[in-house]
Parts: structure tokens; sequence; C-alpha cells
């Protein structure tokens, strides 16, 4: 029988019932792990992949009346609440069965047990934490669909969607390009909406902020012992997205060696953890993003060509939002409603909706989202004039064609304006602080 890809915590001070319960469990699920001090139960939470929780009601010599097993039940309810709680006790006195079943108990387990019966009540809580997790995926599908506007009026945007709607479909890989702000993030998590995959994990991962040695660690996990933190086995991130898709964000930052690692796996399809000889075929899809040019990064030899042909099977380039003007009101709308509701202020309305229109976005989506943001949380009126940075005029983030060097121009522009504040900079700018710190680190600022 094929063991099932799960994790199992068991915890019980009884070292026998511990070792009895693991070896059993072991036959049938990936990683039984056993602690007998209930005081570790959280941390081990925190580092290892649980699926469901065995867990003894009493655990000092004197104290049998089941109240330390409802105290920890609540403890791990209180940070995961979807994760299933099957609790085990030698004095299987109704009531309390009874009151952990409604502190949220899963099932209710006698000592001595019947392996069988233990097996069952196991297997059942791993297949209702899969409903769980799938439950609160599908939840975050529908908050994440409310959260953006996809509808277009731009010809160019319209294409751009039918494309993505199109390739949605299939497993092909997928290479978005687009200035900072343009939505990449939006139309991975669209493409993945819209596919086979759609209620499988989306593992979203910026490769511009995971540092050089991390990122096998990372990506393909390791074993236990494999080094000095590996305290236990883990699965990387895109063993986490079986069945799902893989997002990986700002793929022109990668360095070459870690292109290498990337293309082979995305060659292969296989990997195997930090530390361990067996091979692991997750089934994911792969979608890519990054705004830097990568056919100049190619012909300047930063970028593999091999890597570069395998992940853009389709490639799919997003406008800048001063190339979509008609797209401005009805977002300004949208952001307007959002904020509205966030901040509790009811029929506001832009005053200065031409002058928006006519404005060069060098922030883009992001830049809109959060000017309108800014002006909401400091207007004291319905009536809204949103504030551009007039030192950065319209004609001066098109004027070049090298999008390399004017993003520098405006990374120093933003740092002069703000005496080198880093939060007001990339807030003006429309970064976060890690994505403007890379991009000063890259520019040598
Ligand atoms: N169609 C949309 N509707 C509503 N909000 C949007 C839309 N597209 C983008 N946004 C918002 O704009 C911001 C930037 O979007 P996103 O992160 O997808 O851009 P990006 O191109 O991936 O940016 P970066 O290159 O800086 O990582 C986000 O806050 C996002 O919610």
């Amino acid at each position: 029988m094929r063991k099932k890809e799960a994790g199992i915590l068991i915890v019980d001070d009884d070292e026998d019932i511990l070792f009895s319960a693991r070896v059993w469990l072991k036959k049938f699920f990936t990683n039984v792990i056993g602690i007998s001090a209930p005081q570790k139960i959280l941390s081990t939470l925190n580092e290892n992949e649980i699926d469901a929780i065995l867990l003894d009601m009493n655990f000092r010599r004197g104290f049998e009346d089941g109240k330390e097993g409802l105290y920890w039940l609540s403890e791990i309810k209180e940070v995961n609440p979807n994760i299933p709680v099957i609790l085990m006790t030698a004095y299987g006195e109704v009531e309390l069965a009874v009151e952990a079943l409604k502190k949220g108990a899963t099932d209710f387990i006698l000592k001595p047990w019947n392996n069988e019966k233990l097996y069952a009540s196991v297997n059942l809580a791993v297949d209702i934490s899969r409903k769980n997790k799938k439950l609160s995926q599908w939840e975050n599908l529908q908050e994440s669909t409310q959260n953006y506007r996809l509808e277009s009026q731009s010809p160019t945007m319209i294409l751009v969607m039918n494309t993505l709607l199109k390739v949605a479909k299939t497993d092909a890989n997928v290479l978005l390009l687009g200035e900072n702000g343009t939505g990449k993030y939006v139309m991975a998590d669209y493409i993945h909406q819209h596919s086979q995959r759609k209620n499988e994990p989306f593992v979203h991962i910026d490769l511009g902020s995971i540092s050089e040695n991390l990122f096998e660690a990372e990506l393909f996990g390791y074993a236990k012992g494999a080094f000095t933190d590996a305290k236990t086995d883990k699965a990387g991130k895109i063993e986490n997205a079986d069945g799902g898709t893989v997002f990986l964000d700002e793929i022109g930052n990668l360095s070459l060696p870690l292109q290498q690692k990337l293309l082979t796996l995305i060659q292969t399809k296989k990997l195997s953890r930090i530390g361990e000889t067996k091979e692991r075929f997750p089934n994911v899809r792969f979608l890519f993003a990054t705004n830097a040019e990568l056919r100049k990064l190619v012909a300047e030899g930063k970028f593999r060509e091999d890597l570069y042909f395998r992940i853009n099977t389709v490639e799919v380039n997003l406008p800048p939002l001063r190339d979509r003007k008609e797209d401005i009101p009805a977002l300004t709308e949208f952001f307007l409603t959002k904020f509205e509701k966030k901040y509790n202020k009811e029929n506001l309305e832009i005053e200065n909706m031409e002058e928006l229109v006519n404005y060069g976005f060098p922030g883009n989506i992001r830049e809109l989202e959060h000017s309108i943001e800014r002006e909401i949380i400091l207007s004291d009126s319905s009536k809204i004039q949103l504030k551009f940075d007039s030192s950065k005029p319209e004609n001066e983030t098109v004027s070049s064609l090298n999008l390399e060097e004017m993003e520098e121009k405006l990374i120093k522009n933003a740092l002069k304006k703000y005496q080198g504040n880093i939060s007001a900079a990339a807030d003006a700018l429309g970064l976060s602080r890690a994505a403007l710190y890379r991009r000063m680190e890259k520019f040598g600022l």
C-alpha cells in the first residue's frame, strides 16, 4: 500500500504509547512525528506541515480530569482552527468526550486503542484536513476575484485577456512581461483561476527576495540533518504546489547558476530535496514574470537563452497604464469603492479625473491604487483631488525607450524628493520597500 503524503503529530507523555502509535501510523502516512511535551505543539506546527493531531488528554499524574487536553485543544484551535484533532484518553467519560467535541475535536479515542480504529480515525481526519484546505483556497479565490477589476475597454488589454483565457486551459509555460505594477501577479492568478488546476494550490515565489543560498531549500525542500538548521524533513514550495500552479516572479533577477538549476527543473519536472537522493515528480504548471527586458539580458549574456525559450512558450506583454487610459476611470471607481468600504466613507468623488487620465503613471495600477488610498485617508472632504509628483511629467516617462534607465532615473528622483526616506519613496513609486531596496542594490544607489 502506498503511503499517504500527510503529516501526523502525536502528543503523549507516555513514551511507550508514543512509540507504538508512531510505528503503526508510519505504515500509512509519510511523516509521523511524536512529542511528549505538549508545550512543544505550537512550535512543531510551525516547523512542519501537519494534517492531523492525536492528542492525549492527561499529561501529569494525579491530573486525570482531561483539563490539560482541553486546554491544549483550544490552544491549537486558536492558531489553526482547521486542523483536525483526535483526543485520546484512558478515562473514557462520555461527558469529557462531548466537551472535547464541542470545543472542536474531530474524534475521541479510548486507550488502549484498536489499531484499525485508530488508523480509520486518523485517515478520516487527514481527509477532513484536505477538504478544509480546499475550502479555504476556494474562499480565497472568491475573495481574490472581487479584489480586481478585470473588464477592460482597452483594445490592447482585451487582446491580452483573450490570450490569457486561451492559454489558461493548457499547461503551457507563460511568461508575463510588463513594468512594475502593471498587474503581472493579478494576471498569473487569473490564469490559475481559469485553469483546470483552480482548486489546487497557487504558489507565488518571489525570486527577487530569495537569497542565493536559500534558493534550493525554499524551492526543493530538504531532508532532516541536511544542514545545521534542518531539524525535520521539509517539502519545498514546488512540492507544496503539487497539482497546482507555481508562479515564479522576478525571474530576471536570477543569477546564472540558479538559472541552470531552474532550467533542469523545468525540463525534467523532477527534483530532489537537499540531502536526499530520492527523486520526486510534482505535477505543477509554471508561470513566470519579470519587469526586466529578458531579450536584452539574453543578448548581454546575463540570462540563459535556453531558459528564455523554455519559459516563453507563450509571452504576454502587459501594457503600462498610460497605454490603456480607457481603463483609468473604471479602475479609479473600483479603488474608490474598495477604500470607501475599508475606511468607512461614502459618496467619494475624484475631482481631477481629466488630469488623472493624462498622467503618465510610472508606477502603473499600483501607483493609482496607492494614490487613491493615501488621499482617502488624508482627505476630510468627499471630493478628492489626487496629487501626483509634478517632477515626473508624462513626457519624461515616455521619452526614453530604455526601461532600465527610466527605472533608475525615477528611483533617483523619488529618493531625492523624499530625502532618502525609503518608505515615502517606495510609496510614491508604487513599490514595496523590499522591491525598492532590491532595485537600489541593482543600480548601486
Ligand atoms: N485589474 C486590476 N484590478 C484591480 N487591482 C489591480 C489590477 N491589476 C493590478 N492591480 C493592483 O495593482 C497592484 C500591482 O499589481 P501586481 O502586483 O499584480 O503588479 P506586478 O506587475 O506584479 O508588479 P511588480 O512587477 O512590481 O511585482 C496590486 O495592488 C494589485 O492588486
